[in-house]
């Protein structure tokens, strides 16, 4: 499937900064218009601004929305149809790294990315009444944190695995054939974003994990954002649904295959 993205709109999450950022970026070199939507506000404005300058004044909006807060994440869905005058693609990515303050993480990670897939839902679904009623696309972004777990930061690798096991179930056939919507999930490797390795090693769950991150750290090549965002385009144009893909050492993401299966 070739997905023609001159047009289409797009709803980021934790669009202000890292890897949101730079899917916004390549969302919009490809003719999308998107809707940046975070809890920095000011980071978010200013960056709505610059990219309707450099791209066109309909191209980029912020809406300022934390993923924790179902009324107001349902705002900013509203608030992208009314101002962008659509909705095509969801890319759930807002996410936090913090092990010490792990009912946050949780929520922040995995309800956070429920919350905007059942949005999701109810916004494009074709058996919806009241959204687009056309269907799309929702990408999840989870880790490589979510394929092989990091005993160092158990948490934050329960969130990622269950990101994926959501992603696989529904973008399941059963649900893609009802609501017309295609889930996919992207894992990208240790990535260079404003999260820095001191914040890291301060949000692990107990000090003694510490050397074990620290092992851990000096073995990890650090991709670009902006590979991550163009390995998003990738999987938009290539990604069935319920597959999920990973990214790592600026290459092109490559499908995981799951060999298991008990049904
Ligand atoms: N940086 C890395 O090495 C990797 C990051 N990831 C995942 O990529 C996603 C983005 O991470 P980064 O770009 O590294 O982080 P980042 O910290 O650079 O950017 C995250 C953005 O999300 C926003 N945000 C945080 N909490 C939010 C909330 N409750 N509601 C809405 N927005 C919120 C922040 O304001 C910020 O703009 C996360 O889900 C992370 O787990 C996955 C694999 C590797
Ligand atoms: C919320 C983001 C953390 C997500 C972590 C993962 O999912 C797996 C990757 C593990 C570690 C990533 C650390 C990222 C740090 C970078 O932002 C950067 O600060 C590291 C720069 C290191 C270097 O260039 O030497």
């Amino acid at each position: 499937m070739v997905m023609d993205l001159k047009g289409k709109v797009a709803l980021v999450t934790g669009g202000a900064a890292g890897i949101g950022k730079a899917y916004c970026e390549e969302l919009l070199k490809f003719g999308a218009k998107v809707s940046i939507c975070d809890i920095d506000d000011s980071a978010g404005e200013d960056l709505a601004e610059l990219w309707r300058n450099k791209y066109g004044p309909n191209r980029a909006i912020f809406c300022p929305c934390d993923v924790t807060d179902y009324p107001q994440f349902e705002e900013a869905f509203q608030m992208t149809l009314q101002k962008l005058g659509g909705l095509d693609i969801v890319i759930n990515n807002a996410g936090i790294f913090n092990d010490r303050f792990w009912e946050l993480e949780v929520d922040v990670n995995l309800n956070g990315i429920i919350r905007g897939t059942l949005l999701a839902q109810s916004f494009m679904g074709v058996d919806r009444r009241g959204g687009t009623g056309r269907g799309g696309t929702i990408v999840m972004t989870a880790s490589t944190m979510g394929i092989v777990p990091n005993p160092a930061v158990p948490i934050y690798t329960a969130t990622k695995h269950a990101i994926v096991g959501f992603a696989r179930a529904m973008g399941d056939q059963f649900h893609q054939s009802q609501s017309g919507i295609r889930v996919i999930a992207l894992c990208p490797g240790p990535t260079q974003t404003t999260t820095t390795v001191e914040s890291m090693r301060s949000a692990l769950l107990s000090d003694k994990y510490d050397a074990l991150f620290k092992r851990d750290l000096a073995s990890m090549n650090f991709q670009s954002a902006q590979s991550v965002g163009q390995a998003l385009i990738h999987v938009l144009q290539k990604g069935t649904s319920g597959s999920v893909w990973a990214v790592e050492n600026n290459q092109i993401p490559r499908e995981v295959k799951f060999p298991v299966n008990y049904y």
